[in-house]
């Protein structure tokens, strides 16, 4: 198993280039499954869940080959639309190959996902949109099973926004027959990539980016190209590094328009956000920084997957910071573990109330799910000491070279294998 030690004591500075999107490549992959024809993926980041969905789509039958941040997908010759529960347990996002097989095959058998360590993470609401949409499905043994001769449009109005939910049923009504409407849609900016890709192959979608999506089944996709876009978390995660190091980094390539309200909360931090078309800089030379109030939203608010990291960032800071988790019921996995380094914070229901810590001290700690781990690791950047980070895999499913880029900033880490 490997570790990340970390230490404390450098402002991160200088350029950081951001990756392509694991929550747009994720979608976008499943979706290749949709077109007979191949199809070609640019700036996909190498990350675990990257090669996992590679795997699947391999397993399935489609011919995939991924080099220097480009996908090949030939999803013509897939002959087998059942995936795993050994594969599906690594990774959630793989609910994501159900709407594209059962659409394209009239069949699918799906491990189901199962929980992790944020939440429960039920995926009722992808299962009932495809019943609306005719399919017959059962879940039994832990599998979803799904049949339909051809899905039917459907009018479907979300109980709740969900991310994943709607690009499952968004990709299971490109080739669905007639018109299908997803109301109360996720409006993220990873819905409307995708939305971009399957047009991109013929699909006729309108209103991704809005809570009403329209698409229009068609019968068949060609081929086509398409470039991911940039992670908005992994430029979130290094603006925070950066402004609770005291550092000074701008992050290149990355979409200032996609993290609005982030930039906005970092401005109320005491943060010099400064931004080009493809470029966001956070400068913190000579500034102090304050708490801050945080509450997580769908998109446009807050994004969750940046709540662990503000959790840091108002540790640091002066006063009392709040952060409100409404997405996920067990998110603050973390706190426990920044405890263990000093901070003073206290879990109030589902509002950690950080108080600022004059000095965070190394600790060993231990990565709970992807942001945690990288919320640990800012944590690092300003402890005294050596911070060691034990199951740093969670870190790999979602950030491209993180210690690599981190020592282009001038930080102090190194993977290793634990003793
Ligand atoms: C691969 C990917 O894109 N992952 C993102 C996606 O996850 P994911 O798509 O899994 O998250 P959802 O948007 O579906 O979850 C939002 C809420 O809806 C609930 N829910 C969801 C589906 C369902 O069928 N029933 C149900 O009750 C969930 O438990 C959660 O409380 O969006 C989350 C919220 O922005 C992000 O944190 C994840 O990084
Ligand atoms: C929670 C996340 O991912 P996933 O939905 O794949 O678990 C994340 O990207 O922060």
């Amino acid at each position: 198993m490997q570790q990340f030690l970390v230490t404390g004591g450098q402002a991160l500075h200088g350029d950081v280039i951001i990756s392509g999107a694991k929550n747009a490549a994720l979608p976008i992959l499943f979706a290749s499954l949709l077109s007979e024809k191949p199809t070609t993926i640019s700036n996909v980041p190498k990350l675990k869940d990257i090669e996992t969905t590679v795997k699947l789509l391999q397993l399935f039958g489609a011919n995939v080959n991924f080099t220097d941040n480009v996908v090949q997908v030939d999803a013509g010759p897939v002959s087998n639309q059942f995936a795993p529960y050994d594969l599906v347990k690594t990774m959630r996002a793989s609910i994501l190959a159900l709407g594209p097989l059962l659409s394209r095959f009239g069949q699918a058998e799906v491990s189901l996902p199962g929980g992790c360590a944020i939440g429960a993470r039920p995926v009722n609401l992808h299962i009932d949109g495809l019943r609306k949409m005719g399919a017959d499905i059962v879940v039994e043994n832990g599998y979803i099973k799904a049949k339909a001769s051809r899905l039917k449009g459907a009018h479907i109005i979300m109980e709740m926004v969900s991310v994943t939910g709607t690009e499952n049923l968004m990709m299971a009504a490109v080739l669905a027959d007639g018109v299908t409407t997803i109301d109360n849609a996720a409006r993220e900016p990873e819905v409307v990539d995708l939305a971009i890709y399957l047009n991109t192959m013929g699909a006729k979608i309108t209103g991704a980016g809005t809570d009403s999506i329209v698409i229009e089944g068609v019968t068949s996709l060609h081929g086509g190209n398409h470039k991911v876009l940039p992670d908005r978390i992994e430029t979130g995660t290094f603006l925070v590094a950066a402004a609770v190091s005291g550092g000074d980094v701008t992050c290149r390539n990355a979409d200032p328009a996609e993290l609005e309200v982030v930039l906005e909360k970092l401005r109320e931090a005491g943060v010099d956000i400064t931004t080009g078309p493809d470029w966001i800089r956070a400068n913190m030379t000579g500034r102090v920084l304050k708490s801050v109030k945080v509450k997580t939203v769908p998109h446009p608010g807050f994004p969750t997957d940046m709540q662990a990291q503000f959790t840091v960032l108002n540790v640091v800071a002066e006063g009392v910071g709040m952060v409100t988790e409404t997405i996920f019921e067990n998110r603050f996995m973390h706190v426990p573990e920044l405890q263990r380094m000093g901070a003073k914070i206290n879990l109030e229901g589902n509002t950690a109330v950080c108080q600022h810590t004059d000095k965070l001290m190394a600790a060993q700690v231990m990565a709970t799910d992807l942001r945690a781990s990288a919320s640990l690791v800012i944590a690092g950047l300003v402890a005294e000491g050596t911070t060691i980070v034990d199951r740093i895999y969670h870190i790999d499913r979602g950030y491209e070279q993180i210690e690599d880029k981190l020592k282009r900033l001038g930080a102090n880490i190194e993977r290793v294998n634990a003793a």
